[in-house]
């Protein structure tokens, strides 16, 4: 956070008070969370940094607002498709940017949603939610939750097809710039591949890496270690640590764990199975390959979702 916005945080963040909050993660990616079933609290980007502000502030790599779909545009053209997308999660980045998706973020918001009684969700059963990145299913087995993401996609699709790589990676820690390729799961994301625990370890990420060239929007950067064996009964398992794109790094990235299953599937090759196991910081997730409708494959995000604590803003 830059200083004029460390210095206005306070106020901003005070005309809030009475606000009700709960504060969750899905492994150790955190989040504010705010349910605004009248869609009465605009949070400003301001407020949002001031909120998610770890010294001055409750902490977190992201807030979600819990909105009706009807009561902001974005749900309101998505309704239009899907009509069973009553709930909106409104998400933000912790410097107060908006991003498409966050994987982790849905199912903690799945988890909030039933956590305030906004939602009767059995074990077992199916909820569709509206998000930036469009209409998510979200399926609950206990306190875990599989979301079905949607499409990959290659963001640079012709480089991605041709050489395997379409970018360069620099990042304090590493010698010399490394090969990526650049993936969409709504929001973008470019993976590095690096060979040892021990250089993912050394990779320093308190300033964020530089990516050339840039996807339009900016990106989030995964650095992964395939695991040796790579594949053990039938399922892929591979290390990883990420800087987010507004935000830094954090323990853990749903989307990002999406994109470095498909770039490690793609390098792979034929043989690379559909079942992964992304391990990162904060604990572990599932991600699967399927055939989705229309012919496009799509991807299934699954893992834990707590809710920590929850209070009142003074
Ligand atoms: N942590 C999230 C991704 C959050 C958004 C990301 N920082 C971006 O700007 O795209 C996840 O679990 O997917």
């Amino acid at each position: 956070m830059d200083a004029t916005l460390a210095e206005t945080t306070g106020p901003a963040f005070r005309t809030l008070g009475g606000l009700r909050f709960s504060k969750g993660h899905g492994t150790g990616n955190d989040f504010v969370l705010v349910a605004d079933p009248g869609g009465e609290h605009t949070i400003t980007a301001e407020q949002v940094a001031g909120l998610c502000d770890r010294h001055r502030g409750i902490g977190g790599d992201g807030l979600i607002r819990a909105v009706p779909s009807r009561l902001l545009p974005e749900g309101r053209d998505l309704l239009a498709t899907v009509p069973e997308a009553e709930w909106f999660m409104d998400y933000r980045n912790a410097d107060g940017s908006l991003s498409e998706m966050c994987g982790n973020g849905v199912r903690v918001f799945v988890h909030f949603l039933r956590a305030e009684g906004l939602i009767d969700l059995p074990d077992g059963g199916a909820l569709i939610i509206g998000t930036r990145g469009g209409a998510k299913t979200v399926v609950r087995t206990g306190d875990e939750y599989a979301v079905d993401m949607g499409p990959w996609e290659f963001i640079f699709p012709g480089e991605a097809t041709a050489k395997a790589m379409d970018s360069l990676v620099t990042a304090d820690g590493l010698e010399v710039p490394r090969p990526a390729l650049s993936v969409s799961m709504g929001n973008p994301h470019t993976v590095v591949a690096l060979a040892e625990l021990s250089e993912l370890a050394g990779t320093r990420l308190f300033t964020a890496p530089t990516v050339e060239p840039v996807p339009a929007n900016g990106t989030n950067v995964e650095f992964v270690v395939p695991a040796e064996p790579l594949v053990h009964d039938g399922v892929g398992s591979v290390t990883m640590r990420v800087h987010e794109r507004g935000v830094g790094e954090t323990q853990s990235c749903g989307t990002g764990a999406c994109a470095a299953a498909v770039a490690i599937r793609h390098w792979a090759g034929a043989e690379a199975p559909d079942s992964w196991r992304v391990h990162v910081p904060g604990g572990v997730v599932g991600v699967k390959f399927f055939a989705g409708p229309a012919g496009h494959e799509h991807v299934e995000l699954s893992g834990p979702a707590v809710i920590v604590a929850t209070g009142t803003l003074s």
